[in-house]
């Protein structure tokens, strides 16, 4: 579709690029549209070009590359006719997250961290200094489970997150993830836990208690419960965690025995088991969003939380239909829509599904009580590329350290586990009962931190990530230009070795294209917008920073430089890759 690739060159004697611009600017073929060589000096590229009404331009259709040799090298896809408006005149200052910018001037920007993290924050991280102590030890986004606590006990969250945000010069962002309609015990009337021992018997009862639940009994959220399960059916708690025999049936109240002991948490997952299948006829009649869950995210949306997670997505529909619920209701932008994978009906549609969404999470608490336990991780794969293949981030999540909910030190095994995740190149790592109730939420963060940063950068070091086929997902041609541009100055960052990609992007949507390509160099994402910062912070290797610019590169670059240089955060000599979604535009340079 390109009509002519435009080159600008201050010798046309020695025109190194016009001579070999198949190698150069295309190293796949040739071209098949003309070459036009000009004298202009590279600052003027914009200007000749709008006032090119020669010919060889249609000033209202004409698509063309451009390519100079000057020293910065400008290549980009441009549609030429639009008349640019002047550049914004905002005096500008830029915004960094205070941990970032810490962990920028301390390694250097090739070793920061490029795996994101989220914690989910309960009673033992909802105080103010906790989640401080969270935030810099590398929180980016912390996670809300609607499960449990009152509207109240989130809101007091939210309200210091912020706090934390403003005052401390945070950008931690805030997912709501809601309670969704599967089956589940109640709170242990107030207690943390309990401990079911072998041949106990339980009663797991519908009905209603007044006063305190009687020994051995647990509440079930589910009024059919009782009519839908069969003496001898297996009862699993937590995906197995607790195993029970269903013994006996007396009209509202379930008798079962134990089988497996262990510990129950308050309002843990329930599923049982017949003949050895999940028995899963009236999950699947039950809602997807139930109508405690519309409260929340009417509460979320109220709130302005920047993700919602949906739990037991069964299909993309529900999906639609909280994006346009969302939108017709949020305020400031919108807010993204994470589909929980965690049942067999969301694997069997897992890519519609997760086309609709803006990212996934790999829930494998639940997951792994639906499918046999090892066919997780397998299963997390599969996730993890469907969702990089889509341009969707991804977070993996549940029983990641597990036991540090009660140690110190994870074991050897779970750092195996997170350095797969990260080996994967997921998104984020998510942490659930090790932050919200565990005994060492700070230990089990820097466990993800440290494991993470090693694991990163010996794959770098080996150069032994491979290749992974990405389709085109565009469904413009700007879209596709777009995509051309992140996946070729990508592979240009890698070969030159480039410092850093810096990317100005309005929407995000040039950030997570550049992201997707996984490069071995950081990216800095320039947004204007307070809630796109936020979001991009659950992507793989951005570092998403607030800026007012402009659709002028030229100034746009000078005012990130000198920025940045005023914050010792680069220096000059470092050499870039920008681009930008307004010019889609490519320009390498070293900072001057
Ligand atoms: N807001 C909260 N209030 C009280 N306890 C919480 C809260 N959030 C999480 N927890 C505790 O942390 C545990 C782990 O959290 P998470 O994995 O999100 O939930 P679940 O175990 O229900 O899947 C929960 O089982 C619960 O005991
Ligand atoms: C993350 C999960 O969901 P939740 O903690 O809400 O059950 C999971 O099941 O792994
Ligand atoms: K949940
Ligand atoms: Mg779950």
């Amino acid at each position: 579709m390109s009509q002519s690739l435009h080159l600008f060159t201050p010798s046309t004697r020695s025109p190194n690029l016009a001579s070999s611009p198949s190698k150069q600017c295309y190293p796949y073929q040739k071209p098949s549209f003309p070459i036009l060589t000009r004298r202009f000096p590279v600052t003027t590229v914009k200007l000749s070009i709008r006032a090119s009404s020669s010919s060889d331009l249609d000033p209202t259709s004409s698509q063309v590359v451009l390519a100079s040799d000057n020293g910065k090298g400008v290549v980009g896809g441009v549609l030429i006719p639009a008349m640019q408006p002047p550049p914004s005149q905002d005096s500008g200052s830029i915004e960094v997250d205070a941990v970032t910018e810490a962990e920028l001037k301390e390694n250097g920007f090739r070793s920061t961290r490029r795996t994101k993290l989220v914690c989910t924050i309960g009673p033992a991280t909802s105080g103010f200094d906790q989640l401080e102590a969270l935030a810099v030890g590398g929180m980016n986004v912390a996670r809300i489970n609607m499960c449990h606590g009152t509207r109240e006990w989130h809101r007091d969250v939210i309200e210091r997150v912020r706090r934390l945000n403003e005052e401390k010069g945070y950008a931690v962002a805030i997912m709501m993830d809601t309670e969704g309609s599967e089956i589940h015990m109640g709170d242990l009337g107030g207690a943390s836990s309990a401990k079911a021992e072998d041949g106990e018997i339980w009663t797991f009862s519908v009905r209603a208690f007044d006063s305190a639940l009687p020994a051995h009994t647990v509440n079930v959220n589910y009024d059919g419960f009782a009519e839908d399960v069969k003496v001898g059916d297996e009862l699993l708690v937590d995906g197995g965690m607790v195993r029970f025999d269903v013994i006996e049936k007396i009209g509202p109240d379930v008798k079962c025995q134990c089988t497996d002991p262990g510990l129950m948490l308050p309002r843990a997952n329930l599923t049982f088991w017949r003949d050895g299948s999940l028995v899963r006829e009236r999950n699947a009649m039950l809602p997807t969003i139930s109508s405690k869950d519309w409260l929340d995210i009417d509460f979320g949306i109220a709130e302005g939380v920047d993700f919602i997670a949906i739990s037991f997505v069964k299909s993309a529909e529900v999906i639609n239909h909280l994006k346009s619920y969302i939108a017709a209701r949020a305020r400031d932008g919108d807010i993204a829509v994470i589909a929980k994978i965690e049942s067999i009906d969301s694997l069997k549609n897992l890519e519609e599904i997760i086309q609709a969404s803006d990212g996934a999470m790999v829930a494998r608490g639940d997951l792994g009580a639906q499918i046999p336990l090892e066919q997780v991780p397998a299963a997390q794969q599969k996730i993890v590329q469907v969702c990089r293949q889509l341009n969707k981030p991804v977070i993996v999540a549940s029983q990641l350290l597990e036991s540090m909910i009660e140690y110190p030190t994870p074991t050897r095994a779970e750092v195996a586990d997170v350095s797969e995740a990260v080996r994967q190149r997921a998104d984020a790592l998510m942490l659930s009962g090790e932050s919200a109730m565990g005994q060492y939420p700070e230990k089990a963060l820097t466990v993800l931190r440290s494991v993470s940063l090693r694991i990163e950068r010996w794959w770098r070091e080996e150069k032994r990530h491979e290749v992974m086929e990405l389709p085109d997902i565009g469904t413009s041609f700007s879209d596709n230009i777009s995509e051309e541009i992140c996946n070729s100055a990508a592979k240009m960052a890698n070969n030159l070795e480039v410092d850093a990609l810096f990317v100005y992007t309005k929407t995000g949507h040039m950030a997570s294209l550049l992201s997707r390509c996984r490069p071995d160099c950081p990216i800095f994402a320039f947004t204007a917008t307070t809630s796109v910062r936020r979001r991009l912070n659950l992507q793989w290797g951005l570092i998403p920073f607030r800026l007012s610019f402009s659709d002028d590169m030229e100034s746009n670059l000078n005012k990130t430089f000198s920025l940045l240089k005023a914050r010792n955060l680069i220096k000059s000599g470092d050499l870039v890759i920008a681009v930008s979604d307004m010019l889609q535009s490519i320009q390498v340079m070293n900072v001057p």
